[in-house]
């Protein structure tokens, strides 16, 4: 018997929270984007060994195959080997997390197969293929995965999360995401899969994101991962994940908490970019050094950071209270910049102060990342983003914006009004100050792991 489930994952910009995420003392504010990952599953029941193959038909070489003996797996903890020697860190840590995690008796022939939307990575070098209905669009790339630039979107989160979930409705056909204790269980395994794929343990915002969607994240604890990444013998493994995703309290957070309604959230893609480790290790070597400094800091950043989240939720709260005067607000936003609307509220002429109360939660932000730039000597907002975040504010519709997660020369992160999307993306394409910002095609959507319609992805599997 042969069943196709697909499901899908989304991307992730950290809003509010970059570098404080790191430390379960502080919470972050992560919006879910519309750039997904997909995984369409084909299970049949085989009576010889094991087989999973993960195919991503978009990039050169996307082939990994997998053939398993589950008793010599058992007894084993070496890492798995594909048929013809390639390498894919996270398909293979997520495959073998799943099969610690389920220790499964039968065997299966299991294919998976990956689209990613066209958000996370360059289209340089690229063409378009469409599903039979045309309804789902992705771009098949000549080169393979590892020499394909990101933008930054957390592909590996996407891409582990999803094969997560898809694995694991392979061995239970009644796999329901919308039960809460399912999507724990998946977000735990995907978690332990990317950790023990990239060989360290992050803030793991990326793959609560791709699970949750859109929310305020707390971290977990990371000796709950490094203790088990110990563990030699496979059983014993097996045995600790079990208990680790099924009957240990992570202490997270993962609060649902997304934009107002129009108001969006535009993307611009820097040329340049920046590596994201060697500025971590910049920041936390400061903070260590200078442990009151930087208790002041991060005490600071973190206030700004949820009074941004505080005033986005009072604006969603106005906009399902009194919708009439939401539907004005949002009228005056997308006819007014943020310099005018501080003007105003100078002036006190400003009748929405919720719309000022954004625009300053966001200078905040920058004033203290701007600090920590200067004191750590990590370029988090440099003079040239600095620049053209101020340039944002005088574009009409914006009420400012952000370097998101950890800053740098990748991108920028602008709160718009629905209206002035368009207007903006136009107007700001000829100009020189503008020149180095490519508006990415993408959007919030709030959900995390969906199950999508097979029907859409015929012609392309
Ligand atoms: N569509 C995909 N198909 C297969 N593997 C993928 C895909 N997207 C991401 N990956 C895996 O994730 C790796 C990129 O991970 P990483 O360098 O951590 O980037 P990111 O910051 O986007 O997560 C790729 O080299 C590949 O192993
Ligand atoms: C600094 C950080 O807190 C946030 C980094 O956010 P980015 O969104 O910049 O992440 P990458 O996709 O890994 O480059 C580090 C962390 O939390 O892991």
């Amino acid at each position: 018997m042969t069943q196709t489930r697909i499901f899908s994952a989304p991307g992730k910009a950290l809003l509010a929270g970059g570098y404080l995420v790191l430390d379960a003392s502080y919470e972050a504010f992560v919006v879910a984007l519309s750039s997904r990952m997909h995984a369409a599953t084909s299970v049949q029941k085989t009576h010889d060994t094991t087989s999973i193959t993960v195919k991503s038909p978009q990039f050169k070489e996307g082939e990994w195959s997998f053939k398993i003996d589950l008793t010599e797996f058992k007894q084993n903890k070496a890492s798995l080997k594909e048929k013809d020697g390639r390498r894919n860190p996270f398909v293979e840590s997520t495959i073998s997390t799943i099969l610690s995690y389920i220790q499964p008796i039968e065997n299966y022939n299991i294919t998976i197969t990956i689209f990613s939307d066209s958000g996370y990575h360059s289209q340089v070098d690229s063409v378009p293929q469409s599903s039979t209905n045309k309804s789902r669009t992705f771009q098949y790339h000549s080169a393979p995965i590892t020499e394909v630039s990101k933008t930054g979107l957390g592909s590996s989160a996407g891409l582990v999360t999803s094969l997560t979930v898809a694995l694991l409705s392979c061995y239970n056909s009644k796999l329901d995401i919308k039960d809460e204790a399912t999507l724990l269980k998946v977000h735990n395994l995907a978690q332990v899969a990317h950790c023990l794929a990239q060989g360290k343990v992050g803030s793991g915002f990326d793959v609560a994101t791709a699970t949750f969607g859109s929310i305020v994240y707390r971290r977990f604890n990371p000796s709950l991962i490094n203790g088990l990444s110990a563990i030699e013998d496979r059983s014993k493994f097996s045995e600790a994940l079990v208990k680790l995703v099924d009957e240990t309290d992570w202490k997270i957070t993962h609060n649902k908490c997304c934009l107002p309604s129009g108001i969006k959230l535009l993307m611009g893609d820097i040329v340049g970019g920046s590596e994201t480790p060697k500025l971590v290790t910049k920041v936390l070597a400061w903070r260590k050094a200078e442990p009151e400094k930087s208790l002041e800091l991060w005490t600071n950043l973190n206030n700004a950071n949820m009074s941004l989240v505080s005033v986005l939720q009072n604006l969603q709260t106005i906009s399902k209270q009194n919708p009439e005067r939401y539907q004005l607000l949002l009228k005056y936003l997308n006819s007014h910049s943020a310099i005018e609307i501080n003007q105003a509220a100078s002036e006190k002429k400003l009748e929405f102060s919720e719309l000022e109360d954004v625009i300053v939660a966001i200078r905040k932000i920058r004033k203290y990342l701007k600090q920590m730039t200067l004191a750590t000597g990590a370029e988090i907002e440099p003079e040239e983003q600095t620049q053209l975040l101020d340039d944002t504010e005088t574009l009409t519709g914006c009420l400012g914006g952000v370097v998101p997660g950890a800053g740098g020369y990748d991108a920028i992160c602008i709160l718009v009004g629905e209206e002035s999307v368009k207007k903006i993306s136009d107007l700001t394409k000829g100009q020189e100050k503008f020149k180095s910002v490519k508006w990415l095609d993408l959007e919030e959507q709030a959900e995390g792991i969906i199950e999508e319609d097979p029907n859409d992805f015929d012609g392309l599997i």
